[in-house]
């Protein structure tokens, strides 16, 4: 139910010069005629691409190997894009599934620059970025990105063409996902309901209380929309990720202007875990999920609890809902009144879009003249174009 978005598909260039590591061997062969990276003292990453570290590593399945003689060519570039957040909402998930397109390679580790090693220096960011060819895109994931404050002027003063996503989830799963990480490390953390609520009789929801704050999704956005358009970021819907991984993988290789190349071809669902996962690569090795800190079980919270989470998120929801919601976006819309009035056929850039409207149609009002979809009233009829919203419709 989460909305999505048209999307620039033009690839930002890349707006860094690029420079050679030294060979770790000693060795004195040129690899690079590229000038030399300079490193921050003590700031250098130690030993091979950040790539190739750390929980994403072991995820890697089905990128098409280098031939040997490549295996160092390339450069380390800034990234075009950024999966942003939120925390909780899926976003390893996107970054390991998007990575498996040949034109994409990712930082495996959160960097954390934009928020905590920002004085460490853009060099020292670029350093922990996978080589890439000219042709392909280079990203990263900080979920903690989404809500602190400087990141969006920062990641625009970096490159305005950077390319944001952001993977949401309902907030209220969000936010005991999140108590249920923080309790796995600290298990004598005070209860849920402690926590969430400053008062829970009156209702009362505490809202300095992170866990709560990242949910609140409207606010931080106003943040990111000062610095960046909207159709610059992408948002996920972390349900459906899980429930129609290939269909969010489609639309995100679409924002990112690469080929559909990622398919419902490389997932299965496994049982065992309850989540799509990885099929086995051509090469080797063997169908990979994410690791055990993805898809934990939740801590049971009383159900008065999450519905007064829910009634207190409710309004803010809306807010980012309406903030979200594509201007002007349909190239033409069907209103069918055949045996269902209600069924209404979005044609998004010469594609079917029914499916991403099943419940951005949050009011729907048929008459014999109109039909009201998400507050756009559609006439019935000829083809026609509306000067106020600029779409066509049949
Ligand atoms: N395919 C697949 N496998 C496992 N888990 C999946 C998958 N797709 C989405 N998810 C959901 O991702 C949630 C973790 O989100 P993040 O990766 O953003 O967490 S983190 O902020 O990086 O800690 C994680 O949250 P929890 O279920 O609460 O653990 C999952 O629900």
């Amino acid at each position: 139910y989460w909305a999505l978005f048209p999307a620039d598909t033009q690839k930002s260039g890349d707006p860094t010069p690029s420079c050679r590591r030294a060979p770790a061997n000693g060795a004195k062969r040129r690899i690079h005629k590229s000038p030399p990276c300079v490193w921050p003292l003590g700031a250098r990453p130690s030993g091979i691409d950040a790539s190739d570290r750390g929980p994403a590593a072991s995820l890697r399945v089905d990128t098409p190997s280098p031939p040997m003689g490549n295996l160092k060519l390339g450069n380390k570039k800034l990234p075009n894009a950024i999966i942003v957040g939120v925390k909780k909402g899926g976003t390893r998930a996107v970054l390991e599934f998007i990575r498996i397109h040949p034109d994409v390679r990712a930082a495996g580790t959160e960097t954390h620059f934009f928020d905590r090693n920002y004085d460490r220096g853009l060099e020292w960011y670029r350093g922990l970025m996978p080589r890439t060819l000219e042709s392909q895109l280079t990203m990263e994931k900080t979920p903690s990105y989404f809500v602190t404050k400087e990141t969006p002027r920062r990641i625009s003063a970096m490159s305005a063409d950077t390319k944001l996503i952001a993977v949401v989830r309902d907030p209220v799963t969000r936010a005991i996902s999140d108590y249920t990480q923080t309790l796995s490390k600290t298990p004598d953390l005070a209860s849920f309901q402690d926590l969430a609520f400053r008062n829970q009789s009156l209702g009362i929801v505490d809202t300095s209380w992170n866990a709560i704050r990242i949910g609140l999704y409207a606010l931080h956005l106003e943040n990111w929309l000062r610095h960046f358009p909207l159709a610059q970021i992408h948002f996920v819907s972390g349900e459906r990720l899980i429930a129609d991984p290939a269909g969010e993988l489609a639309r995100l290789q679409d924002f990112l202007g690469l080929k559909r190349i990622v398919t419902d071809k490389h997932f299965y669902f496994n049982r065992t875990k309850g989540f799509p996962c990885l099929k086995k690569p051509e090469s080797s090795g063997s169908p990979r999920c994410l690791g055990k800190s993805k898809g934990r079980t939740h801590v049971q919270i009383d159900r008065d609890a999450v519905e007064q989470l829910r009634d207190f998120y409710r309004p803010y929801n809306v807010k980012f809902y309406e903030m979200i919601r594509p201007p002007a976006v349909f190239t033409s819309v069907a209103v069918v009144a055949a045996e269902n009035p209600f069924e209404v056929y979005c044609v998004l850039r010469g594609e079917l879009c029914a499916s991403a409207w099943a419940g951005g149609i949050t009011s729907q009002r048929w008459s014999r003249e109109h039909l009201v979809v998400a507050g756009y009233q559609i006439q019935s009829g000829t083809p026609r174009r509306s000067e106020k919203f600029g779409f066509g419709y049949t």
